[in-house]
């Protein structure tokens, strides 16, 4: 696949902050590539790079293969979303939104038929006479958007545009994106911290933490093979377990003690055990390749029960069904998909293969 932006041992200072750390990124043309980390990963900073909106100090920004790291933001025709919307204050929702248009003197038909287009797209018909200030944030934010969607440019690149919105309109916006994206076929390169919205959308993540990428992947491959420890906590919620062991030919801590399902330590090693509450369950098949503890908190969600469970010292969480009915004290057995867990060195943090 052809990459759409590359990003070259990127390197960005702020002062005594290492902002980016010879980051690489390859994004592949027309796809939803999602940059994923917490805040002050360096996200923000990566788009900026990359628009020409910031110098690195070090390494090279190309796109469709030439080298465009000094190219003004404008030669590199990529439109920017920000977290903070823009808009110009003294103009209406749709002279917002058609001001790339008419800065290029289109025909006030072309202008009106695009107009058109992403109102329709966004659901923002009835607030196209509005000024910025008779918005909500969210509102704003539609506006914002489509006032990089009415442009044709190489790239989208979008910071956060959906953090202002309610939960509700958030979900919605999800769906509509990857419409978009699927409609537009140009590539999207969008900034989130929301791990829910990158498996949602993204066809691509890139996990980010400190200036320096951690993994590159499709969000299952991540979410079912994260390359470390802090990746596996970082996806998913609740967050994986991990439980201290001691890894030989078979898994050992606490109170504890599973068959190793084949990672491959040699002696004594010591490690982490990493299982997700939906790969553990309350009823026991299989007496082997269970945990015994006891229960320390029930946590009902309406559509599936958290129970908290302390295993030698140790707390785990387990998805159970909405109707379980555990009692704080009670002693029980957690039964665990031996297919589906993950040990990581101790030491490094880096996940240990099976052989
Ligand atoms: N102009 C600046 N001057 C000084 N420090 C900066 C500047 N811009 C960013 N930083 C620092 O660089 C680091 C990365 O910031 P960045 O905004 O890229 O993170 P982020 O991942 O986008 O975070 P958030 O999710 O909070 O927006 C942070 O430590 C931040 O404080």
């Amino acid at each position: 696949m052809t990459s759409a932006i590359v990003a070259e041992g990127i390197s960005k200072t702020f002062g005594d902050v290492e902002a980016l750390k010879s980051l690489e990124l390859d994004i592949p043309e027309g796809s939803f590539f999602v940059l994923l980390g917490p805040s002050g990963a360096g996200k923000t900073t990566t788009l900026r790079v990359l628009a020409g909106l910031e110098k690195p100090d070090t390494g090279r920004v190309l796109l469709n293969g030439i080298d465009a790291t000094k190219a003004t933001p404008a030669e590199r025709d990529l439109a920017m979303v920000f977290q903070s919307y823009a808009l110009y204050p003294k103009q209406t929702a749709a002279q917002n939104i058609t001001s790339p248009l008419r800065a290029r003197k289109l025909p006030k038909s072309e202008v009106d038929a695009q107009l058109k287009r992403v109102s329709e797209l966004l659901h923002i018909e009835e607030l196209l006479n509005r000024y910025p200030a008779q918005m909500s944030g969210g509102q704003m934010q539609r506006i914002a958007l489509g006032r990089a969607l009415v442009r044709d440019p190489r790239a989208f690149l979008m910071d956060e545009p959906l953090t202002n919105l309610d939960l509700k309109l958030r979900v919605e916006m999800r769906t509509e994106l990857t419409r978009i994206h699927r409609s537009l076929g140009r590539t999207f390169l969008y900034v989130t911290n929301d791990q829910v919205e990158a498996m949602s959308m993204a066809d691509k993540v890139a996990v980010l933490r400190e200036g320096t990428v951690q993994q590159v992947g499709a969000p299952t491959e991540i979410y079912d093979g994260p390359a470390n420890r802090w990746v596996a906590t970082f996806m998913g919620s609740p967050r994986m377990n991990m439980l201290d062991c001691t890894a030989n030919g078979r898994l050992e801590g606490e109170g504890w003690s599973l068959p190793n399902p084949g990672f491959g330590v040699s002696g004594d090693h010591r490690a982490v055990f990493g299982v997700r509450s939906e790969d553990l369950s309350l009823e026991v098949r299989d007496e082997a390749t269970a945990l015994e503890g006891t229960v320390y908190a029930v946590e009902p969600l309406g559509d599936r029960t958290l129970v908290d469970v302390e295993v030698g010292g140790q707390r785990i969480v387990i998805k159970a069904p909405p109707t379980a009915t555990y009692k704080v004290g009670e002693p029980v057995r957690a039964a665990v998909d031996m297919e589906r867990v993950h040990l990581f060195d101790a030491e490094s943090e880096q996940a240990i293969t099976r052989r």
